[in-house]
């Protein structure tokens, strides 16, 4: 199959030869003659996002999320592979419980990777030898789920998944500097007030420390804060952002309520602006959404009692590439790509994939830049159907390719007389483990 004169986010004009998973060539003017020809003259081509951070809620809570709707949401959106997230139940801390969310990532349209958890009940050297994408998030606090551990319990993760060779994330706020003052009051904002700007900077400071101590790396899940990215990349760590973060502050709370709760919290406008500045300048690795669905009947109690967490990975993509039309905003297509394809791939190992280059996977995300659309939450294909992002301007993808298969093709424009309906497609695919396609059996 041959995509010809697609834009690339280079801001170069090339033909890019598709064969079976790979791109085989990127050039101009290439030979067509016996190929599938998809015309992408004046559209941009961009490399399939990886977000690393996205809890699909198989096993245990299906009600919220799964692999097939999640997935789509996904593929819908420009991601081609997703990084489910330990605190599902069971959690995923041993090789049965790996294995059986391995089942459910089956259902999955786009590639994925698992990753473990630690619990005191984990089971390190049968977990650490499945095919994890990484070890994490660690909570150092309680969020979703219990799963919150003490600082031995990390130090001792950490060695055990760097013997191992598995990369690890860590959720680092420290819940011993929350505002308990906080607790008097019941507005949205106070869970900002509450799980403070320094709980996060101290647990990022601290976790550093502990993998400085091990001679490890780790990489900080959805950093909040401009200090907790600085924190990071100063101790030679990598760092996330995720669209939330990047795009509402405690401005917005007022308008989204309990929608608007999530761990770490929004942050005020000043600080939102400092951390879009280090994701512009490349302090920030990457961006990933921390996809944390949950139905609006959960979120509909106070402040207190509602679940942490928003949907964000069929909008992350075109929000960047919104951003990225704007010549104001400092983020340029190129910064787009790193941010959620080259640097993920980079960080975390996946040498296959995050390019447009021959001998790649054939993961590639097609858009027209030249207009936006709105983004409305109940034309999203996550099984949640509401996002903190309602409104906003997006460009949302024609097509999503993984490994040479277009899994997605969003439907014509609305039909004059229809102001709904959308005929999306989703073809039948099945994604992948981007670790290897087994794991070894060593019960
Ligand atoms: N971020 C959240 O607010 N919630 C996440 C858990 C997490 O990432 O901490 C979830 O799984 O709901
Ligand atoms: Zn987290
Ligand atoms: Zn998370």
């Amino acid at each position: 199959m041959l995509i010809r004169n697609a834009t690339l986010p280079d801001g170069h004009q090339r033909d890019v030869r598709v064969r079976g998973e790979s791109i085989v060539e990127v050039g101009r003017d290439l030979d067509a003659s016996d190929q599938h020809v998809i015309e992408a003259t004046g559209k941009r081509l961009f490399p399939g996002m990886i977000d690393a951070h996205v809890h699909f809620r198989q096993p245990g809570y299906p009600h919220k999320e799964t692999w097939a709707s999640g997935s789509r949401s996904a593929a819908a959106g420009g991601v081609t592979t997703v990084v489910d997230q330990p605190n599902t139940d069971p959690p995923t801390i041993d090789g049965e419980s790996f294995d059986q969310k391995a089942e459910f990532a089956a259902d999955s349209v786009v590639d994925w990777g698992i990753n473990g958890g630690v619990t005191a009940d984990w089971i390190p050297n049968v977990l650490l030898r499945r095919r994890l994408f990484a070890l994490g998030e660690v909570f150092l606090a309680d969020s979703t789920g219990d799963m919150g551990i003490e600082a031995d319990l990390f130090a001792d993760a950490l060695e055990a998944a760097t013997d191992n060779d598995v990369p690890v994330t860590v959720h680092a706020e420290d819940a011993d500097y929350f505002n308990d003052d906080a607790k008097a009051r019941d507005d949205a904002d106070a869970w900002s007030a509450f799980r403070t700007a320094k709980a996060e900077a101290k647990a990022v400071e601290r976790a550093c420390a502990v993998a400085k101590e091990h001679d490890a790396t780790i990489h900080i899940a959805h950093t909040s804060t401009p200090e907790g990215v600085d924190i990071a990349s100063e101790a030679g760590m990598t760092t996330e952002v995720t669209p939330h973060h990047l795009l509402l502050s405690r401005r917005d709370l007022s308008e989204l309520g309990t929608f608007g709760r999530m761990n770490p919290p929004l942050r005020r406008e000043k600080r939102r602006q400092k951390l879009y500045e280090r994701v512009v300048d490349g302090t920030v690795d990457m961006i990933a959404t921390d996809h944390a669905p949950h139905t609006r009947e959960e979120k509909d109690a106070s402040i207190w009692d509602a679940p942490s967490g928003v949907p964000g990975v069929e909008t992350v993509l075109p929000l960047l590439l919104a951003e990225a039309r704007d010549p104001d905003s400092g983020l340029t297509y190129e910064r787009v790509r790193d941010l959620t394809a080259r640097n993920p791939a980079d960080v975390f190992g996946l040498p296959q994939k995050g390019a447009i280059e021959a001998g790649k996977d054939a993961d590639l995300v097609l858009v027209d830049t030249t207009e936006t659309s709105e983004i409305s939450g109940e034309t999203l294909h996550s099984k949640r159907g509401w996002t903190p992002f309602e409104g906003r301007d997006a460009v949302f993808p024609e097509w999503t390719m993984v490994r040479g298969v277009v899994v997605y093709e969003r439907g014509d424009a609305l039909d004059a007389d229809d102001s709904a309906a959308q005929e999306d497609v989703f073809y039948d695919h099945q994604g992948e483990n981007v670790r290897g396609a087994d794991s070894e059996r060593l019960e």
